[in-house]
């Protein structure tokens, strides 16, 4: 029923027109249901007025955003450049997050439906009922309408956050708001030429183009530009200049850093050790460019004494060992050395070969949760031990004698005595035992070892840790050394680790820091080189295995070690061999005005910073001759001479 549209035409038969038919004319269908010849739907007047509107504010609201996304970017490169470290730390704002986002986001996605949803329902919502309302009012111009609204809509949002954008932009750049407002009102003016040109071009992609078209042609008059375009320019003229005024200020800054102020010397300020760390640093600094650095009025000595006293305040030092140090250490060097006393060494334990194997002792003992490795590859028997859930001084590997507590150091005195089996071999200063009883190891339990003492107390220790340890081939004696050549002599081998200042283990012992003295250090040269001289009396130069002195002590001062050794090659027949020891560093040669024996590089020092080791000397010497020289004048040709005769 009803009228019959002409849609299948010349498809079905026509049998002669009906009664109704002949009647009833073909159904015209209304104009905006049909299309037009090109396929787009002529727009009024009105509509094309509405059109123009919605792309001008388009073209704008691309300007502007353009404009702050610019600025936006250009305070980020001044940010980066000034203050890069800062940068790094700079947690995005919950807006900037907000904004970012926005940039970056070209839709509803899961990660912006949060921030999203809400704008977009109330959008709809109100564009739903407009459009409710203008489809009853205005059927011919829905399509436009909506068009428009949304437009319109998305315009104002983003006029919105491009506001706020802009505000703090602008605060940022004072400077340029002055010149910008006159553009904007140049702008202003030209909108719609701007908005002509505009609606010619793809607008979405030509903006970038000329920027890198502004950027790449400089030459460009002023006027040629579009007014985003002169504010490009002007902003990165005045970053320029920022840049410019921030690197200035940068070199004068490290020019008024390097140039150190010397303290007045009626200053009472009280410095924190912070503050003294840094004076420190700063005064080092002075001193290795000194001629360039230096306050005139001051001397390199005023430098250095001021470097001591922060040094002494700063690692807790008394003056007179500071002094020594500083002797002793370049610069540099010597804040590695103090900075490593401070930390404890490794704890380091010895296994006891008379009774264990380093490897089944290392496994009894990761057994028990001791986290441990092998000192190193110059030592058999050390293991140095990382963590551990028990004493190791009580467990029953320790009790058991498989092991003797002792630092990595300890072990090269005995490593360069190097004892032979069946040999006499004597430690003139043994207590508590620790060197000892790795002769006797080393000796397996052959021969004879004498284990000296002057100190009772300590010489008990000696008893205690043989039995413990098993050794079995000793004499232990508790007699001043230096009387012991009259008492018994002709030994292969005697080990001297003398009693010394212990500059070498301040980490062990903090109270070395301040209780040491000039005196101290002179009593102690005095008795080693009385010692030493007594070891070297006890050796028969004539043993068919040895005829060997090593000289040990945990002092790094070269008053008792290179002098008390430099004294001996002019007092006794014996010459400096090597301690068959492969690291540590060269013994002195030369000490400030002091010469040493030239063959002085044969002894070895180490040191924390160097060895994470206790600091430690080890000279080894051979008894060439029996006969205690009278004259020692001509020492050193007799010496000559007798070294062809030696090993
Ligand atoms: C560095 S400790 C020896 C440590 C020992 N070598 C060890 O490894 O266990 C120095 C020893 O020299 C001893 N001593 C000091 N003066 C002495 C002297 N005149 N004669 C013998 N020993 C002396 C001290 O009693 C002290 O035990």
């Amino acid at each position: 029923m009803g009228r019959k549209a002409t849609f299948k035409e010349g498809t079905l038969k026509k049998k002669g027109p009906g009664r109704k038919s002949k009647k009833q004319k073909d159904p015209v269908f209304p104009k905006f249901l049909k299309e037009t010849e090109e396929g787009v739907k002529k727009l009024s007047r009105r509509q094309k007025l509405r059109l123009q509107k919605g792309l001008k504010k388009k073209v704008e609201s691309i300007a502007k955003r353009k404009i702050t996304q610019d600025k936006n970017e250009q305070n980020q490169i001044i940010k980066g450049q000034s203050i890069k470290v800062k940068s790094q730390n700079i947690k995005p704002t919950k807006t900037s997050k907000k904004l970012i986002a926005k940039k970056q986001s070209h839709g509803f996605s899961d990660d912006n439906k949060t921030w999203l949803k809400p704008k977009s329902i109330k959008k709809s919502e109100i564009s739903d009922d407009e459009d409710s309302t203008q489809m009853s009012a205005d059927e011919d111009s829905t399509q436009m309408s909506d068009e428009e609204h949304s437009t319109q809509m998305s315009d104002d949002e983003d006029s919105t956050q491009m506001s706020d954008h802009e505000i703090s932009s602008v605060n940022n750049s004072e400077d340029v708001e002055n010149e910008e407002s006159m553009i904007n009102s140049e702008e202003d003016n030209s909108d719609e030429e701007v908005a002509k040109i505009r609606s010619l071009n793809d607008m979405s992609d030509d903006s970038d183009e000329d920027d890198e078209f502004v950027e790449k042609n400089d030459t460009v008059s002023d006027e040629d530009l579009l007014p985003i375009e002169k504010k490009n320019k002007l902003l990165k003229k005045k970053l320029a200049i920022e840049k410019k005024l921030a690197d200035e200020e940068l070199e004068s800054n490290i020019e008024s850093q390097e140039k150190f102020q010397f303290p007045d010397a009626d200053s009472n300020e009280v410095l924190s050790l912070q503050d003294i760390q840094h004076r420190i640093r700063e005064v080092i600094s002075v001193l290795a460019d000194f001629s360039k650095l230096r306050d005139l009025k001051h001397s390199r000595l005023d430098y250095m004494e001021l470097l001591k006293q922060d040094l002494c305040t700063y690692y807790s030092y008394n003056d007179f060992l500071m002094e020594r140090l500083m002797q002793l250490f370049p610069l540099f060097e010597l804040l590695e050395f103090l900075e490593a006393s401070e930390v404890q060494r490794p704890l380091t334990i010895r296994t006891n070969s008379l009774k264990t194997r380093r490897r089944d002792l290392a496994q009894a003992l990761i057994n028990r949760g001791v986290n441990l490795d092998p000192v190193g590859k110059w030592s058999k028997e050390g293991l140095v031990i990382y963590s551990a859930q028990v004493p190791m001084g009580a467990t029953p590997e320790y009790l058991a004698g498989h092991y003797m507590i002792q630092g990595a150091s300890s072990l090269l005195p005995v490593m360069a005595l190097a004892p032979q089996e069946n040999e006499r071999i004597l430690d003139l200063s043994s207590a508590p035992g620790g060197k000892a009883s790795h002769i006797a190891a080393l000796m397996k339990n052959t021969g004879v070892l004498f284990a000296n003492d002057i100190n009772k107390d300590r010489i008990r220790a000696v008893v205690g840790n043989f039995h413990r340890l098993g050794v079995t081939n000793s004499v232990i004696t508790c007699m001043d050394g230096r009387k012991y050549p009259s008492t018994l002599k002709d030994f292969d081998r005697v080990l001297l680790d003398a009693p010394c200042s212990g500059t070498g283990v301040v980490t062990k012992d903090t109270s070395v820091k301040t209780s040491k003295d000039e005196q101290d250090v002179q009593r102690c040269y005095n008795l080693q080189r009385q010692l030493l001289l007594a070891a070297i009396d006890c050796v028969n130069a004539k043993s068919s295995t040895g005829g060997y002195i090593v000289y040990s002590t945990c002092s790094i001062l070269p008053e008792e070690n290179e002098w008390v050794i430099d004294y001996a090659l002019k007092k006794r027949n014996v010459k400096l061999v090597s301690t068959g020891l492969d690291f540590g560093v060269e013994g002195f040669v030369n000490y400030r005005h002091h010469r040493f024996h030239r063959t002085m590089n044969l002894t070895k020092r180490f040191y924390p910073h160097k060895h994470n080791m206790d600091g430690f000397f080890v000279a080894k010497l051979k008894k060439w001759s029996n006969v205690i020289p009278q004259n020692h004048e001509n020492k050193d040709d007799i010496e000559e001479n007798a070294n062809s005769d030696v090993e």
